[in-house]
Parts: structure tokens; sequence; C-alpha cells
């Protein structure tokens, strides 16, 4: 049995204020939700340390949305695994459709990426999705394959058990467009199978796999109960602690 993780992605929101308040009533807003899900948030950089701070002793998971590969150097701008690490996040947003996007990150790099955080102890979060061209031209299937495969290439069957995929497809992002239930489950099936012809079938039915794409208080419940959907990758319905709430408590 695969627990739930649902995790919500704040994006370039949020200041410290203001995600030290949000970690506080999300907290107390989760005292009774019990171990059926895993709750992560993934603040912007700046404020990961303040709300570690707040996390402290609570089940509430933190989480970073990207990394550099390298150890340290030369690399303004960027942000090493041994950072967050130090921090206390457990897991690392990778291959973020806008990364991909809008900083040309290729699945190459995501593979350097992925392999860094699993060296560092950290649980990749991998997101992978088509954009709307591609769905339309069917080949919605080619394109999570060859992301999911590239991203994973030289690792190991065990590595892949633990980490999180999350399915996100690109035109459902911040669209208020969400896949059906069953559309979002067959891929996230296709991306199990993937995974069980590389990996083998330890590693397809231990690894967890998300939906993201307008996940609300109201279509939590249809997603999270399909059989491959084991969580969600939320966005701009994770700024608010009574909608991520929601989420969090409609999807148990
Ligand atoms: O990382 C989260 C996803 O990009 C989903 O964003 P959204 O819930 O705003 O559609």
């Amino acid at each position: 049995m695969r627990q739930l993780i649902i995790a919500g992605n704040w994006k370039m929101h949020k200041t410290i204020t203001e995600a030290v308040s949000f970690a506080q009533e999300l907290k107390s807003s989760l005292d009774n939700v019990g171990t059926g899900v895993e709750v992560v948030v993934c603040p912007p950089f700046t404020a990961l340390a303040p709300v570690a701070e707040v996390l402290k002793g609570s089940s509430i998971a933190l989480a970073a949305q990207n990394m550099h590969w390298e150890k340290q150097g030369a690399y303004t701008g960027e942000i090493a695994p041994a950072m967050l690490k130090e921090i206390g996040c457990k897991y690392v947003v990778l291959g973020h459709s806008e990364r991909r996007q809008y900083f040309g990150e290729t699945d190459e790099n995501v593979n350097k990426k992925v392999m860094s955080a699993l060296e560092n102890q950290l649980i990749p979060i991998l997101c992978v999705g088509e954009t709307l061209e591609q769905r339309e031209a069917g080949i919605t299937e080619k394109t999570v394959e060859a992301q999911t495969v590239g991203a994973l290439a030289g690792l190991s069957p065990e590595q892949v058990s633990n980490l999180v995929i999350a399915y996100e497809p690109v035109w459902a992002i911040g669209t208020g467009r969400t896949a059906s239930d069953d559309d979002a489950q067959q891929v996230n099936n296709f991306i199990r199978r993937v995974i069980a012809s590389k990996f083998g079938s330890n590693a397809a039915e231990a690894v967890r796999i998300q939906y993201g794409g307008s996940v609300k208080p109201g279509n939590a419940k249809g997603l999270m109960s399909q059989q491959d959907i084991d969580g969600a990758l939320v966005g701009g319905a994770s700024l608010k602690v009574e909608d991520f709430a929601g989420i969090i408590k409609n999807s148990l």
C-alpha cells in the first residue's frame, strides 16, 4: 500500500513573513490529519530555513523547488544539494515544466540533478508531462516515457522505488483545466508500466506517482481515489491554507 503524498509547490510566491505564518496556520489545521497522507510544502529558497524552524517536530516535510547537480562551484545564483539537506529538506522538485520551459532544462540536466539529489539523501519529486500540442498530436505517452526514462537513466531499482514522480500535463497547470480522473489515471498507469519494464515490478509497485495540474478541494477526491494516483503536486491551491488543507482532507 503506497502512502499518499500531497505537496504544495508555492513557486515564486510568499515572502518569509507570509511563508512563516502560512506554515504555522497549516500546522494547526492539520493537527488531526493522521498518517494516511504525507504532507509536503515547497517554499521558495529564501523561506526554506524559517519554514523548517516552524515545522520542527511536525510531520509536514520540506521540499525545495530546484537545485544544481554540482556539489559546489562557480555557479552564480545556484543552490547545491548539501545546502538544502542542511536546512532540513527531505524532497526536491526536479524537472518542473516551468524549469523546462523558461530555463531550458533538458532530460539530461534533470538526470544529473536526480543522481545528485540521491547522492545527497534528498528524494526527487520528478515532474513529467506533455504540452497541449503534444497531447493533440497523440504523443502524450511517447513524451512522458522519454522524460521518465531520460531522467532515471543509470538509477538502480531500489533508488527508483523510493522516489516520487509527478505527472503534470502542462496544459492543466495553472489553467483551471484539470485532466479528467480517467485521463490522469491512464497516464499514471502508463508511467508505472514504463517503470516496470525498465526497473522491474517491485520498483513499479513502490514508486509513488502524483498528479498535478489545477488540483483543488473539489476535484481531489476523484483524482486521489484512482488506482495509480498516489498524491498531488499542487500549485495555486497550495497558497491558501483553507484550500490546501481541504485538498488533503478530501483525499483521505
Ligand atoms: O507544481 C505544481 C503544478 O505546476 C500545478 O500547478 P497548479 O495547481 O497551479 O495548476
